[in-house]
């Protein structure tokens, strides 16, 4: 696993995501237009070419490869890129809001046009991913253990419509570094998915002593500031 720590403040994190994330929410709202614009080729054609100038725009300065996911001093994860949560990420879900209560994570989401699946309802393999983030975090935050999914069992009850939705994931057993949890996804009218998971903390994650030497290096470099 790719684990590495930067030195940002809580206000310096809020401060880019008070930047960051109405980027994101503008790009949710192109993708969603293309979806669904019923205009004529030429002002496709325009609009075309208005957004490659913006990519070349942003292209100008950018990382090699992917976001990855960067820990705070207080090995908070900000991971910008996911492809579930990122708060960078464009066709990740608007799901950001979770809430963590005594190992059960809770979440609010609307899906919109870019979710389809089956026609106005949400692709399965949406709802899969879904619900493996919210399991995975209820394991992680709720277990105070970083957790891989190691196996997911989705069940499909009825169809899911696009709107809002919500979810719930709860720890149900814990044995060694295996996580036991289960949740749901439901409409107003009740789950339309049930989910279980086998969430494992990886055995070769960063070790307290490599932690404390990164946390050494930063505060190095603050000396050197
Ligand atoms: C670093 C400090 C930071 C601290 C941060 C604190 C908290 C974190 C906070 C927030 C994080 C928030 C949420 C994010 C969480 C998740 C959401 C999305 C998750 C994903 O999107 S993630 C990508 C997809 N996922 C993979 O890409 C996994 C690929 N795979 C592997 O990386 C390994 O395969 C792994 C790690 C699974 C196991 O590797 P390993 O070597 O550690 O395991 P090992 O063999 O030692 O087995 C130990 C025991 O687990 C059992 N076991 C093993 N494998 C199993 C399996 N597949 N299913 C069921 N049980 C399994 C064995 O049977 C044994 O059980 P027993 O002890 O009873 O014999």
């Amino acid at each position: 696993m790719n684990f590495r720590l930067v030195d940002l403040s809580a206000e310096e994190i809020a401060q880019q995501l008070s930047v960051v994330e109405p980027l994101t929410d503008s790009v949710r709202g192109l993708i969603d237009a293309v979806i669904r614009t019923e205009v004529d080729d030429d002002e496709l054609n325009a609009a075309r070419e208005q957004i490659d100038a913006i990519v070349a725009r942003l292209r100008t300065k950018q990382k090699p490869g992917s976001f990855g996911v960067q820990f705070t001093r207080e090995l908070s994860g900000l991971s910008w890129g996911n492809a579930a949560v990122g708060a960078r990420n464009g066709i990740a879900p608007p799901m950001r809001i979770v809430h963590h209560e005594d190992g059960r994570a809770t979440c609010d989401v609307e899906l919109g046009a870019a979710y389809e699946g089956p026609g106005g309802l949400v692709h399965g393999g949406v709802s899969a991913m879904l619900i493996d983030q919210l399991l995975g975090e209820a394991a992680s935050v709720g277990n105070g253990l970083p957790c891989f999914t190691g196996t997911l069992t989705v069940k499909y009850l009825r169809p899911t419509p696009l709107g809002p939705l919500s979810m719930s994931a709860e720890t149900v057993r814990r044995e060694g570094r295996k996580i036991f949890v289960r949740g749901e996804i439901c409409t107003a009218d009740g789950p339309t998915v049930t989910a279980e998971a086998i969430m494992v903390s990886p055995k070769e994650l960063p070790s307290r002593d490599q932690i404390m030497k990164l946390r050494a290096e930063l505060a190095a470099q603050d000396g050197q500031g």
